[in-house]
Formats: C-alpha cells, structure tokens, sequence
C-alpha cells in the first residue's frame, strides 16, 4: 500500500534551498512526471526503499551500473576489505591492470584501455584522442544520442537533457557546436551524404550502438556495418559510446552483440558497480597516443582510485561467470513478454524495444527506431503510466527518454508483480 511522499517532499523542500533544483543530476528531480521524487534511504537486490516507508522493484539500478542489484554481497565483501587498505593513492596500483585486463577480455575490440572516473569523461577524452590521432576537428553524432555533458556533446542529445526540453544547451559556444554535425539515428544515408561533404574533416563518427538515451532503441540492420565501412574509407575513427550498453546489451556489448569493430569504445556504469569509473580503450596504435606514452593529454587524481576498481571488478567477476549474464537476460525478456500480454490483454497499443537486460515501453502504434519516432509517442500516456506505476510500487526512471534496466537480484514474483502492476495501469490508459 502506498503511503504517500510527505517526508520526502519536505526533505525535496529543504534541498532546493541549497541545491539547484534540489538534485544533483536533473532527472531525479521528476519534474518531467509532474510528481516530486521519493527521497530515497537504502537500497537492497532489487528494492529500493525510500523515506516515507514505501518499498520498490526498482528498475532503475542507479540508472544502469547495477546490474547485480543492491549491495550484491561479493561487492559489498570485496569494498569493506578494501576499505582497510585506503582509499585513493594517486599513484598506480596492481588493481588497475587487474580491471584493466578483465575489461580487454570482455570487449572484443579493447587492447588497451584507460580508467576515468564518468563516462562524460570517457566520451571527453575519447574525442580528443580520435582529434589528436586524425588531426581533424569534426565530429559526428546522432540526435537523441547521449554522450554525458561535455560541450561539444550536449548537441541534439538525449537523456535528461531532452526530458528537461534542452537538447542543445546554453552555454555551448558557437565555435565549438559547430565542430558537431548531427544526424538521425538509424539513418545511413545521411551518413554516407554528411562524408561525401565533410569526410575529409571528421575525426569521428560517435554513437551509442544501442540508443539508451532517448529509451531503449537497437540499430537497424547494416547501419552500424555501414558506419563502420564509411568512416574506415575517410579514415575517421568509429567510437561506440557503450557507457549504458557495455556488460548491458551483452556481456561483450553490443559489439559483441552486432559483431562490430569500433576504434574507440567508451565505457561506464557497469564498469564502476555502482562507484564512479569510467573507461575508454581500443586499438593500440591509437591508445598510445595518450600521455605519457604519447602526447594527447588526458588525466585525473581519482582516476583507477582502489575502492572504484575494487567494485568494478568485484561485479564483472560475478556477471562473467558462466550463466549470470544470461540469467539475467532471461529475466528481462520474461518481463517484456509479459508486458507485451498485458498489453494485447487491455488493448493498449504499445512499442516495447528491449536489447539484452535494457528495455522501454513507448506509447505508440509506429515501430520507434530514432529520436522523431521515439519524440511522437504520447507523453501524457506515459506519465499516466508512470505514476500510477510508482503508487504500486514499481520504480520506473521518471523519462520515455530512459531505458529500463534488469539486474540478476529481480525474482520472478517481481517480475510478476511488475506486469499485474502493468496491467493495472495499461487499463487505465487504454
Ligand atoms: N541516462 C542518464 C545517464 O546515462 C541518466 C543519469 C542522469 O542524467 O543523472
């Protein structure tokens, strides 16, 4: 039984006061649903738990990174231990090869990676390595695509940044934006006519190979076979920014996925378990452009810190055990089939997308497959959707713009609760 927000709007009160907003990252602040957002107290498996007593599923996981749940005992175990050895030396420690290692296994196309601490910082530097490495200044990205809030990234993109109706942000200079050409997703055509103009000029073709970032949207067939054979014949670099679809889509991302071989993949969220770390790797002769082995300069004093490594270790080890990544697939696509049931059971007219553990509901009769398909479908259905959902207990990311994500503590009575809850709210709708 929902018990109301009352302690969490005073607490959201008392935040705006010395917060902008009241959040530290736009989207928690639910503006977009018309709701205040539940202050939240402690998080376990899949349940969230928040300040006024309500327990959630929580399909969120911290938006992503924990696809083992709340405090997944090896996690919580392998942080406490590190937790006597310090936490941040500046200084290089076997941990970081070890990550390092594990990560070059899991992503085919990595042989050398470098530790960040966000994935706007993986994307950042990415880009002026595929810069310094191509010595050109163009770059090219998809509209609805997210790549963190770098300037020359905050173009047309996805994410918070669209829910809050702010795809090109202020404070973006001129003389940067237009670096940044921008195409429709999905859409190899435009591509192919933006290198027949410009391709002398770009650097890089950046994308996320699975949109995550204006809902969960999976690239047509050949496009991303197209961007691969269009940018090696101009001599760009193709990155795959796989912050959300890394360890996501599949457990070697959607390269692994697609079979594709990217350049550059930046990583994030999964990397880190849940702390901040971010990565960017690939190819050998590129990576060692970095300082100090090279001179493209990029650098951080947390970066590769002992208890950020130690988290993200600790959950690749578990999610690349033999049967864990699958497990939790099966779980995801279990939820899918049964809201697409609830669907055709109240006659409700949906899209659902799903690539791997990452999925979203659009409310729509049209096949969503860039940012005007994803943009067309019914926003006041979803916001319907979307309260009364979080009244049954089902945390959803407050956006049709965000993907859902699966983690291996869901159980099938959350599961099933979810599509019950779904029904509800579909009838509703409908
Ligand atoms: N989709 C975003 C990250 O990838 C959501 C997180 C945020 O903006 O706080």
């Amino acid at each position: 039984m929902f018990k109301g927000l009352s302690k969490s709007e005073k607490l959201f009160e008392e935040a705006k006061q010395y917060i902008p907003g009241g959040v530290n990252s736009p989207v928690r602040a639910y503006s977009s649903v018309g709701m205040n957002p539940p202050f939240i107290v402690r998080g376990d498996g899949s349940k969230l738990y928040d300040e006024d007593g309500n327990v959630y599923i929580d399909y969120v996981q911290s938006w992503g990174p924990l696809i083992l749940g709340h405090r997944h005992p090896q996690v919580v175990e392998a942080l406490q231990e590190c937790l006597e050895i310090g936490t941040s030396f500046g200084a290089p420690t076997a941990l970081e090869t070890e990550l390092a290692k594990l990560t070059i296994d899991l992503i085919p196309s990595m042989e050398m990676v470098r530790m960040v601490n966000s994935g706007t910082e993986a994307t950042m530097s990415a880009l002026r390595l595929a810069r310094g490495y191509t010595e050109r200044d163009k770059i090219v990205k998809f509209k609805g695509n997210y790549h963190g809030h770098a300037d020359h990234l905050l173009i047309d993109a996805g994410s918070g940044a669209l829910t809050l109706g702010v795809p090109t942000s202020p404070g973006v200079p001129q003389s940067i934006a237009q670096n940044t050409i921008t195409a429709p997703y999905n859409d190899l055509d435009t591509v192919k006519k933006i290198f027949e103009m410009e391709g002398k000029n770009i650097a890089a073709v950046i994308l996320e190979p699975v949109a995550g970032n204006m809902g969960c949207i999976p690239p047509r067939p050949g496009f991303l076979e197209g961007l691969r054979e269009v940018t090696s014949q101009y001599g760009s670099l193709l990155i795959f920014d796989e912050v959300m679809s890394g360890f996501r889509a599949g457990l070697h991302g959607a390269q692994g996925v697609y079979n594709i071989d990217p350049d550059l993949t930046c990583l994030g969220k999964v990397i880190g378990g849940g702390l901040p770390v971010g990565a960017y790797g690939g190819k050998k002769k590129i990576m060692e452009q970095i300082a100090p082995a090279g001179p493209v300069y990029q650098a951080g004093t947390l970066s590769g810190n002992p208890l950020a490594m130690t988290a993200g270790l600790a959950t690749l080890k578990v999610l690349s055990a033999p049967g864990v990544f699958a497990e939790i697939e099966n779980k995801a696509a279990k939820l899918s089939e049964g809201l697409q049931q609830a669907a055709k059971e109240t006659g409700l007219t949906a899209a659902f997308n799903r690539v791997g553990t990452m999925q979203s509901v659009f409310f729509t009769s049209k096949e969503v497959v860039d940012f005007d398909t994803a943009s067309s479908s019914d926003l006041d259905k979803f916001t319907k959707f979307f309260q009364i959902m979080l009244k049954e207990g089902i945390y959803l990311a407050p956006s049709q713009y965000e993907a859902g994500f699966m983690s291996i503590a869901h159980t099938d009575e959350d599961i099933e609760k979810t599509v019950a809850a779904a029904k509800k709210a579909f009838s509703e709708i409908a």
